[in-house]
């Protein structure tokens, strides 16, 4: 289990001065600032558990998971996995986690990608059998057979990516953090990725926390979100709730044959948003009617030629939650 619990980090800044006097003065008398990355944060994560771990550029993530991979010291509050601080135990909780940066690669640049594996399994003490049986496992989940040879830096981004996960999954670690995984990689290699992570996920039970910007990737990965901003979590719950809270109402857009008499546009259960032509646009809510009830109802009196039910946007509501948690 992952607990942190009224996590603060400070960082202390030098405040630069503009022109040469304001340079030589910030050398001599240099004026400090604290700046809160991180400003309370507590949450807990279940093992077996898959997260979302957002919030916009600045808000404190890396910040976050830095501190749970023991790289960085809490100013105040506790930070535990599995009970351990990684702080006063680095060596036994970074055996228990897995790390991956989407913005960098953790591989050797002048090893041959089989030759990375093998350094990680001396540095892991990884025994024999496990080694082959993860390394069988990421060859049949992410088809790396091929590259096995190939040194590092002749690798694509996503072959690239596809060694950096088999990496990080070869001393089988209990928790995988995941930053922007998918970033930069084309449609189909940013899929692979996915399922692999489901499949660590539902196959091994690997914790996994996701920070990324990537909303396909939350839409298809994240069951809960953990939402902060300036360093405080703003929201915290299963995805399918925060939908339901903060965008319950779906859009059902109508293409009609003839234009409508005004009168036969209303329907108690929804609200007409939009007309543009023979188009028009309802919003309702999934509470109070049924897609099906909403469309045989107007249907009856408009002469629909085609339809279409539009669920919540995931990325209006993404940027609701950021938006309301910034001061004005
Ligand atoms: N080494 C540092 N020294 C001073 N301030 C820092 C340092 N690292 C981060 N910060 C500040 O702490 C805050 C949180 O930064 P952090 O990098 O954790 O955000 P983030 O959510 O990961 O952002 P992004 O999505 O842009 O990567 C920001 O205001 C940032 O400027």
């Amino acid at each position: 289990m992952i607990e942190l619990t009224n996590v603060v980090k400070e960082y202390t800044v030098i405040k630069k001065k503009s022109g040469l006097s304001g340079s030589i003065q910030s050398l001599f008398r240099p004026e400090k600032t604290i700046v809160r990355g991180v400003d309370g944060i507590s949450f807990r994560i279940e093992p077996g558990e898959m997260v979302g771990y957002l919030g916009p550029n600045g808000a404190g993530k890396s910040t976050t998971i830095k501190m749970l991979t023991g790289i960085l010291h809490p100013t105040s509050g506790s930070v535990r996995i599995g009970g351990i601080s990684p702080q006063e135990n680095r060596k036994s909780v970074v055996k228990q986690l897995g790390v991956v940066f989407g913005q960098r690669t953790q591989l050797y640049w002048d090893l041959r990608l089989g030759e990375t594996f093998e350094l990680l399994k001396r540095i892991y003490r990884i025994d024999d059998d496990t080694f082959k049986t993860n390394l069988a496992m990421m060859h049949d989940v992410l088809g790396i057979d091929q590259l096995i040879n190939t040194p590092v830096r002749q690798l694509s981004l996503g072959q690239r990516m596809k060694g950096d996960l088999a990496a990080a999954m070869l001393h089988s670690p209990s928790v995988l953090f995941l930053d922007e995984p998918t970033i930069g990689l084309d449609v189909e290699a940013k899929q692979n990725i996915r399922t692999f992570i489901k499949e660590m996920n539902m196959k091994r039970g690997t914790t996994i926390i996701l920070t990324t910007h990537d909303l396909d990737d939350v839409e298809q990965l994240c069951k809960r979100l953990i939402v902060i901003n300036h360093g405080k979590v703003v929201e915290d719950g299963p995805l399918s709730e925060l939908i339901l809270r903060m965008a319950p109402y779906r859009l059902l857009v109508l293409d009609l044959s003839q234009l409508p008499e005004p009168s036969d546009l209303r329907h108690p259960g929804a609200e007409s948003i939009k007309q543009e032509g023979l188009k028009l646009t309802y919003r309702f809510h999934k509470s109070d009617i049924s897609a099906s009830e909403l469309i045989s109802g107007l249907s009856a009196k408009l002469s629909v030629i085609d339809l279409s039910v539009k669920e919540p946007d995931i990325e209006d509501m993404i940027r609701e939650m950021y938006r309301s948690s910034s001061p004005a």
